[in-house]
């Protein structure tokens, strides 16, 4: 019997999201979320999928990703799909950064493990967390590929001027500073998705994707391969954020420490933990947000403002940077979500060919749409991004074509 099944674990700073897929079919045989890692009451909720589905939720502290793991490989087996299945064909991670060194899925073995510990510094919310997964996992079945698939591999592409920051050319190789770029696997998957949208190939056209998540990156793709994405060395740069500022003068920083005699890490935490909307308005969510702008609160109001100025310089600059443009593709769970944002990042944009009909745009749906009139020049849409099942087809194609296997000997 050959294994078909994927586990895939997409570990955030404070959250693990999981997903057990057949790949035979791609159907969901379970899904879950386990919140609020490290604090004092923790959430995971299971969903069992198919005829027999149902829910399940556990409160209680759960100290660390390893411990989210442990529980959420126990809600597996309650439902018969353990971890020690012989269905399960691979468990397949979400990395956050992958430097140069991976720009393709990747089996992981010691050395692979070692390469991704030597990038938390440029990944700290991140890399520890899938670090923790992938240690954790390997615990749980050592004889099971372990496939990391990199945030940072889909922007490898970038050409070296999209990619060097203008400083000293021999500081930036020392310290290997240059733009990285992430959400790669969303941007792939909703760049593509979009071609099939439109009914073309995606070496046909020309996407600016806008992944407007807790965490928020614009990328601009031609013909499938990425040419410019906002965020950079870290996930720190470009788009306003949940709590990250994105672009800023980066004297900001020197003037804090000078003037201000915050310390480094005082600074770091401020950036990218309490700034982005969080910092202009102490709300981070943009539902509750726009429940305050309608109240009338003057500061939601400004934080949503900043938020779409941002987004509309960045969809300003990748029309630019790709001289033509098929669509622009709203996803995650702002860009799928938030009518009101997508309405004010397009609106009096028709010189660039964009324009949004605003009964397309106040449909709630789960597919991926057309939110622009049938007269416009460029394609407007809203693609659900699934980084899950990107993740998974991915690892499965690794797994199945026999290299990983052999690999992981
Ligand atoms: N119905 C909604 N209306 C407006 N914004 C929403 C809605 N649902 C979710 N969001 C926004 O989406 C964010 C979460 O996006 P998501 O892509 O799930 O983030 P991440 O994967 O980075 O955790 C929330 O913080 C919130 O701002
Ligand atoms: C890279 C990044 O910002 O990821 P997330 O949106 O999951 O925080
Ligand atoms: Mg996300």
């Amino acid at each position: 019997m050959t294994a078909t099944r994927v586990l895939v674990l997409n570990s955030g700073s404070s959250s693990v999201k999981y997903q057990l897929l057949d790949m035979r079919d791609h159907s969901r045989l379970a899904v879950g979320l386990v919140e609020r890692i490290g604090e004092r009451t923790s959430h995971l909720t299971h969903t069992r999928l198919g005829e027999e589905r149902a829910t399940r939720e556990r409160g209680g502290p759960i100290a660390d990703h390893g411990a989210a793991l442990e529980a959420v490989a126990e809600e597996l087996a309650a439902d018969g799909l353990g971890l020690d299945s012989p269905d399960l064909a691979a468990i397949g991670h979400r990395v956050v950064h992958g430097g140069m060194f991976f720009t393709e899925p990747t089996v992981v073995d010691e050395s692979v493990l070692t390469e991704i510990e030597r990038l938390i510094p440029v990944a700290p919310l991140h890399n520890p967390a899938n670090l923790t997964g992938i240690r954790t996992a390997l615990g749980l079945r050592p004889d099971l590929p372990q496939v990391a698939v990199f945030d940072t591999a889909f922007h490898t592409t970038m050409p070296e001027h999209a990619a060097r920051y203008a400083i000293d050319g021999r500081i930036a190789d020392r310290y290997r500073v240059r733009r990285y770029g992430f959400h790669g696997t969303s941007h792939a998957y909703v760049s593509r998705a979009t071609a099939e949208l439109l009914g073309r190939a995606p070496e046909d056209v020309n996407v600016i994707v806008l992944h407007l998540g807790n965490g928020a990156s614009a990328s601009a793709v031609r013909g499938g391969v990425c040419v410019d994405t906002s965020m950079g060395l870290t996930p720190l740069e470009g788009l306003v954020m949940g709590t990250r500022s994105g672009d800023m003068d980066p004297a900001v920083i020197f003037h804090l420490r000078r003037v201000g005699g915050m310390s480094m890490d005082e600074i770091d935490t401020l950036l990218n933990k309490r700034s982005g909307l969080f910092g202009l308005c102490g709300d981070n969510d943009m539902r509750e947000i726009q429940r305050r702008i309608d109240a009338g609160d003057a500061q939601a109001k400004l934080a949503f403002d900043v938020y779409v100025h941002r987004l509309r310089k960045y969809i300003g600059a990748y029309c630019a940077v790709l001289g033509r443009v098929d669509a622009v593709v709203f996803t995650a769970g702002v860009g799928e979500n938030a009518a009101a944002v997508r309405r004010a990042a397009i609106e009096g944009l028709e010189l660039f060919g964009l324009a949004v009909d605003e009964e397309r745009n106040a449909v709630r749906s789960g597919e991926a749409r057309l939110i622009s009139p049938d007269s416009a020049r460029v394609a407007v849409a809203v693609v659900p991004t699934d980084e899950e099942m990107e993740i998974a087809t991915q690892t499965y194609a690794l797994v199945a074509n026999g290299t990983a296997l052999e690999d992981h000997s």
